[in-house]
């Protein structure tokens, strides 16, 4: 007899990480610990009031550090949140054909974003379409729409050639089942494998492809598109709205269907799918919400041409790596396991062309693929704005009740019935992508991708999951989506800049994830989602430890537990550093020391535990708790100081895209793990004068205890923290000191953090004098 099809046929599976039980019990004692760290500080508190000195220096460091460790208890609770519960999915796509018939698959729209040809080199941005239109997936269930927020006819043009490319390369892919549809990546691949090189079709689609690629440089190199290369009217027409006065703040919308499947073929004669390119109109008057207003604009011209039901939202920066993607993720969307209230399948974000060692563990490792593990397992990762399968309903209204909409023709009901390129149907869609067409309507705020934050994406997940939407992580073997992470210094920290300015202001907002999240997601979930919005948070307690202890250490004033004695002192028993007392067990001050030790050493251990688990290497890992300490003393800090100065209205950031090109010498060096500095930017200066600092205090406490080994037991972990942070600070030395390239760390910076930490260490003299 056959069993029951919804046992056999299961699309997805979901089951706990082996590690959870000992999560939880970790986190119970480290929870005592915490307790006890507490309990120190209220000490340290006590025996300060009961002395004369409540307002010297004393109380300052008792105070600071008290701050410093409630921080960083803060980040850690909201951090367990991802330990409590973390799954791990699988789907099986080979049993979705026994479920549903191809033709009853749902359509499938792909929004893809860009914003600065200069930044976001226009050849990338048409490889990421192709690797999307080729999916293996219905052509007629298919519709690619790109958002071009640069208004460049640059990439119009080269949509326009990627477009005649498809027509060779769509039914290329499909018969030689080819992975990598991105064809840059695809060629990258063959590389020098003669045999294939050698085929006839292969030598013809890659003439092809540089021929295109040849044409769109010369384009960027010009600024403009040569009459030359324009062959149709309809192109022609196109262009044409480039007028003199079109500029990229200023224009109006210009809307071209470049593919439309009704009508195109590729050389074998198969339907194509739509591609679609979109400049919604700007004006320098009024706001056009960056990257979430692009994907609102997206959203409605989408519905008036296509409306699939499921949208795929990807940044030009990100390309499909694996074209059974949309089959894989319509496991939760369809059959008998599908639940309605699944607002996404979140696809990690992964990335090519890092370094080995990652040297600025740009891969975010946590954010992109452990931590999503932690939510899946409470109501589902939040949104990270790229290589998500969004129900389209999902932008409308909570699960059970749908919002009203200006126009019926835009929401998620409505089936299109005209065909793309129909009069009606462009005239709506001009219409709806005017810069006003918002104004006084609910798109922002209840409906489409949410406004007010520069993390748009994190803002819209964190308001969708408050409505009763959940959300699914889908993590494949092979990487789903692949794409650039900035790869120089400066620009990884002015992303991360942004990214932490937009999530604490989601943070301190009336939707903190705390107090408006708590009643509506649990405790644990809103933890989770704080974790990130007061991710810059992390400065308070970094700086703190970056400069208090070292300061102090260089007036040889101890503010930490006796550690270890020195090894030359004759005692008998020390175990790890640890004195044993003669009635046998440690004496106080010791089993403070320890406590730090578990404290310090538990917290590392985990994290490398989970980093480890999840594939990761030693030294990725150390490269990534490095940044971890760099990001604390630049963009960490200067967001929060920028969210400070904006709540007094000082100064506002807008959505600075992150370039994507990188010149010869400093991709050079970047894979050769070389530090790339070579600009001048605060963010250096910071950096530069916290390491001097702890170079300096570790010189000097070690000649202090040299000179007097008497101090050697006070002294020692404020002698390990700096010597921990100078081994981590290494390469910014060299970059100050030992190199010549472009790359170093400019001499302006290295003199004024030099006179920086010059007034540091007087005044700290001044201040421990007292
Ligand atoms: O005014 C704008 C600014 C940006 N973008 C696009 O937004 C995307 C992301 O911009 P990028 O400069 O690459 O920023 P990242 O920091 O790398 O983006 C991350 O962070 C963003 C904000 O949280 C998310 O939207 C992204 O999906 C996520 O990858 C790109 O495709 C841009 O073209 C626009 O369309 N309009
Ligand atoms: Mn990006």
């Amino acid at each position: 007899m056959k069993p029951p099809r919804s046992t056999t046929h299961r699309l997805h599976t979901a089951e706990p990480l082996r590690r959870t039980n000992f999560n939880r019990i970790f986190a119970a004692v480290y929870a005592a610990a915490v307790l006890l760290l507490l309990f120190r500080h209220a000490l340290a508190i006590k025996s300060l009031l009961l002395s004369n000195l409540a307002y010297g220096s004393r109380f300052a460091v008792i105070f600071a550090m008290l701050i410093s460790d409630i921080v960083l208890i803060f980040m850690w609770c909201t951090e367990q949140a991802y330990r409590m519960r973390p799954i791990r999915r699988k789907e099986f796509p080979e049993n979705l054909k026994e479920i549903v018939r191809e033709d009853e698959l749902p359509a499938l729209d792909v929004f893809i974003c860009t914003a600065d040809p200069y930044k976001e080199p226009p050849l990338d941005v048409a490889n990421t379409a192709l690797s999307v239109l080729a999916y293996d997936y219905p052509a007629e269930k298919l519709a690619v729409y790109v958002s071009d927020d640069g208004g460049s006819q640059l990439t119009l043009f080269a949509f326009l050639e990627a477009a005649k490319f498809a027509a060779r390369w769509l039914p290329y892919c499909k018969k030689n089942d080819v992975l990598d549809r991105n064809p840059e990546a695809y060629f990258a691949k063959l590389g020098h494998d003669s045999d294939r090189i050698s085929s006839e079709e292969i030598k013809k689609l890659k003439t092809m492809y540089n021929s295109m690629k040849l044409r769109i440089d010369i384009a960027l190199e010009k600024g403009e598109v040569d009459e030359e290369f324009i062959k149709e009217e309809r192109e022609r027409e196109a262009f044409a709205k480039w007028t003199d006065d079109f500029t990229r703040r200023n224009h109006p919308t210009v809307i071209q269907i470049i593919l439309n499947n009704a009508e195109d073929k590729d050389i074998g004669g198969h339907s194509m799918p739509n591609l679609i390119y979109l400049s919604r109109e700007k004006s320098k008057a009024l706001p056009h919400q960056f990257k979430a207003g692009a994907q609102n604009a997206l959203l409605r011209v989408s519905a008036t041409m296509t409306n699939a039901p499921i949208i795929l939202t990807l940044d030009c920066d990100m390309y499909s790596n694996d074209p059974q993607t949309p089959l894989r993720v319509l496991c939760y969307f369809l059959g008998p396991d599908a639940q309605s209230n699944v607002a996404y399948v979140h696809c990690p974000q992964m990335f090519n062309g890092i370094n080995k060692t990652d040297i600025y563990a740009c891969e975010n490792k946590f954010i992109f693929q452990i931590n999503p593990r932690g939510y899946d397992g409470l109501l589902g990762p939040s949104y990270n704005g790229s290589c998500c399968f969004i129900r389209r309903r999902a932008f409308f209204g909570a699960p059970s009740s749908l919002e009203s909409l200006e126009i019926p023709e835009i929401g998620p009901d409505h089936i299109p019935n005209r065909p793309i390129h129909s009069k009606e149907v462009l005239a709506l869609a001009h219409h709806i992508s005017s810069c006003n067409y918002e104004n006084k309507t609910n798109w922002g705020s209840k409906i489409g991708v949410r406004y007010g934050s520069l993390v748009e994406d994190y803002f819209t997940s964190f308001r969708m999951h408050t409505q009763g939407w959940r959300t699914n992580f889908c993590y494949p073997k092979r990487a789903p989506f692949l794409g650039n992470a900035p790869i120089s210094l400066v620009g990884l920290l002015s992303q991360c800049k942004r990214w932490c300015l937009g999530l604490i202001e989601v943070g301190f907002s009336k939707y903190s994830p705390i107090i408006y999240g708590t009643p509506k997601l649990g405790i644990v979930m809103a933890l989770a989602y704080s974790y990130l919005g007061f991710w810059c948070t992390w400065s308070i307690p970094i700086t703190i430890y970056a400069f208090l202890p070292q300061l102090a250490l260089l007036n040889g004033v101890s503010i930490f537990p006796k550690g270890c004695q020195f090894p030359s002192v004759e005692t008998h028993g020390y175990v790890l550093g640890v004195s044993i007392s003669s009635s046998g067990g440690p004496t106080v001050t010791e089993t403070w020391f320890l406590l730090y030790l578990f404290l310090v050493l538990g917290a590392y251990a985990q994290e490398y535990l989970d980093f480890s688990l999840e594939g990761g290497t030693f030294i990725r890992w150390w490269n990534y708790q490095r940044m971890w300490l760099i990001k604390g003393v630049t963009c960490y800090s200067f967001a929060l100081a920028e969210y400070l100065l904006n709540c007094l209205n000082i100064s506002t950031q807008g959505f600075n895209v992150t370039s994507k090109v990188l010149e010869d010498e400093q991709s050079k060096r970047y894979n050769k793990g070389i530090f790339e500095f070579g600009v001048s930017s605060p963010m250096f200066v910071s950096l530069t004068t916290a390491a001097l600092v702890n170079l300096v205090s570790f010189i000097v406490g070690v000649v202090q205890v040299v000179t007097d080994t008497g101090k050697f037991e006070d002294l020692f972990m404020q002698i390990f923290l700096s010597g921990f942070v100078t081994l981590n600070a290494w390469p910014i030395y060299e970059a100050m000191f030992f190199r010549s390239d472009s790359g170093r760390i400019v001499t302006k910076t290295t003199v004024v953090s030099a006179l920086l930490t010059l007034a540091f260490c007087k005044s700290a003299s001044l201040i421990f004098s007292h």
